[in-house]
């Protein structure tokens, strides 16, 4: 498979490594630092692109590739705001798929956070909580994986309605601290207090191996399927 790599930082480079052990070719790198564009690269002779940029630079990405009709894996966070237009041009025939975090470890993660947050929703003496710690060059806050738990918190737990950054106005509010320390490729914790114990669950990223390896799978289900595609429906949770 053809896959041009638009970002060529840490994510683009780890998953250049993996694509091309599972025989893929990479056919551009486009990122301003090494002057490849849209234009000059391979880009229109993908497949497939996988785009891991920064928050504002990712939209007017996906709108370029839309125009060529290639089909896009987007693992950058901090963007979502512009999602509903997104799935609009996928229900007119564009292909995108989307995980605010690629490793299956963390897909699984999720699900145990839904399955304990619908245990959680009869247990009100329990307060819950969560933090996420990653590296210092981290631009958005809090994590996209961060939102992700938070939003499925709020979806299984009646007497919360939202989540907030490094605060808690109200007891209808889920506090996410966000933590940016040395190199850490990414932790989440929940946890869930009451009175006279803690319940907490924890997923802590080694390296962005599992972010990568996640990201070419991804790219792989994207060349045969169409629409907007989730690691639920890959992974058939
Ligand atoms: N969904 C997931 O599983 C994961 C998502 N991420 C997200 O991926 C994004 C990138 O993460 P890293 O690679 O660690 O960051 P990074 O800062 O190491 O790399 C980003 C690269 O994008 C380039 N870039 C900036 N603007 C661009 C543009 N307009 N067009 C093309 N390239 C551009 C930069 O020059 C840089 O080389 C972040 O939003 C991060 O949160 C990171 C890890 C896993
Ligand atoms: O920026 C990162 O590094 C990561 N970003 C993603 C996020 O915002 O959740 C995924 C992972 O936690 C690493």
């Amino acid at each position: 498979m053809k896959i041009a790599l638009i970002g060529y930082g840490k994510m683009g480079k780890t998953i250049e490594r993996i694509a091309e052990s599972r025989g893929h070719e990479i056919v551009a790198r486009i990122d301003p630092f090494n002057g490849e564009d849209f234009s000059a690269s391979g880009f229109p002779k993908a497949d497939v692109v996988i785009e891991f940029t920064r928050p504002e630079a990712a939209y007017d990405n996906y709108m370029a590739c839309f125009k060529h009709n290639l089909p896009v894996v987007s693992g950058t966070t901090g963007w979502l705001d512009k999602l509903p237009d997104i799935k609009a041009h996928c229900e007119k025939g564009q292909t995108f798929f989307y995980a605010s975090n690629f490793s299956v470890g963390v897909n699984i993660f999720f699900e145990l956070n839904r399955q304990l947050a619908r245990l959680m929703n009869t247990q009100a003496d329990y307060k819950v909580g969560m933090t996420e710690v990653h590296h210092t060059q981290k631009l958005d806050a809090p994590s996209g994986t961060a939102i992700s738990l938070a939003e499925d918190l709020i979806e299984n737990i009646d007497r919360k309605d939202k989540w907030e950054l490094d605060k808690q106005s109200s007891d209808k509010a889920i506090e996410i601290k966000a933590i940016r320390e040395g190199d850490v490729p990414g932790i989440h914790t929940i946890k869930y207090e009451s009175e006279v114990d803690e319940i907490t669950i924890h997923h802590s990223a080694k390296s962005r191996e599992g972010f990568a390896l996640g990201a070419v799978i991804a790219a792989e289900f994207t060349a045969k399927n169409k629409g907007f595609l989730t690691m639920k429906e890959m992974l058939k949770f």
